[in-house]
């Protein structure tokens, strides 16, 4: 079986299991063009132009998760030491590290626990349950009110949910000073005119 098969395979799964169109784009990251096609598609019609990430051999392994977070670690230190982010004699950095559930949450955790830093989770509207979908920040971890923050995600595929959290925060007092993610494939430099440092950048050269 190839990996577009096992990929077919899965959006049907999700398909039969209940799960909107919608839902499945968001459990596989990939876009609404690509979802209709994986379960429409003709044999010979062409495919969107599309990535599907499978990080599983990693994220399924705690010691290689918490390995990739030293490496985005390290990335955030070469970008503050190359004068990327430019801090002001005495400014903290930062004290916050918000992790976007579900799957930015265990990155988050170890990037906390890897630089000192207070540990905050961000539930996204999209999650809610209410009819009027809100997104909010757990009561159950750190606040994030008067801090200084880094958001934490595993990838972008649109930006939306990080311009949502980059809205949340700021009107909630706190501060955003940079976007973590381990994998973007949208190329974007900044959300709101906060910089993304992505581990790795997906593109396709056609
Ligand atoms: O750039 P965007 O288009 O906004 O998509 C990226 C978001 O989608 C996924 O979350 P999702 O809630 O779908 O899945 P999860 O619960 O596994 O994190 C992913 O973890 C990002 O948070």
């Amino acid at each position: 079986m190839t990996s577009l098969d096992e990929l077919i395979n899965k959006a049907q799964i999700l398909l039969s299991d209940g799960h909107s169109p919608e839902q499945i784009g968001d459990e596989l990251s990939l876009s609404m063009e690509t979802v209709t096609w994986l379960l429409t598609q003709q044999r010979g019609e062409e495919a969107p132009k599309d990535v599907h990430i499978d990080w599983t051999a990693t994220s399924a392994d705690a010691r290689m998760l918490d390995l990739t977070t030293e490496m985005m670690i390290r990335r955030y230190e070469i970008a503050v030491e190359e004068g990327q982010i430019p801090l002001r004699s005495g400014e903290a950095d930062f004290d916050t590290v918000v992790g976007i559930s579900l799957s930015g949450v265990p990155v988050a955790t170890l990037i906390a626990r890897g630089t000192g830093t207070r540990l905050a989770i961000y539930h996204p509207a999209k999650h809610s349950p209410a009819q009027k979908k809100v997104g909010s920040v757990s009561g159950s971890f750190a606040s994030v009110a008067g801090r200084s923050c880094i958001i934490v995600d595993d990838v972008i595929t649109t930006g939306k949910t990080l311009h949502e959290v980059v809205e949340y925060l700021r009107s909630h007092g706190a501060k955003p000073i940079a976007i973590w993610v381990l994998f973007d494939k949208r190329g974007v430099k900044a959300v709101e005119g906060v910089p993304v440092f992505p581990l790795y950048t997906v593109s396709r050269i056609d």
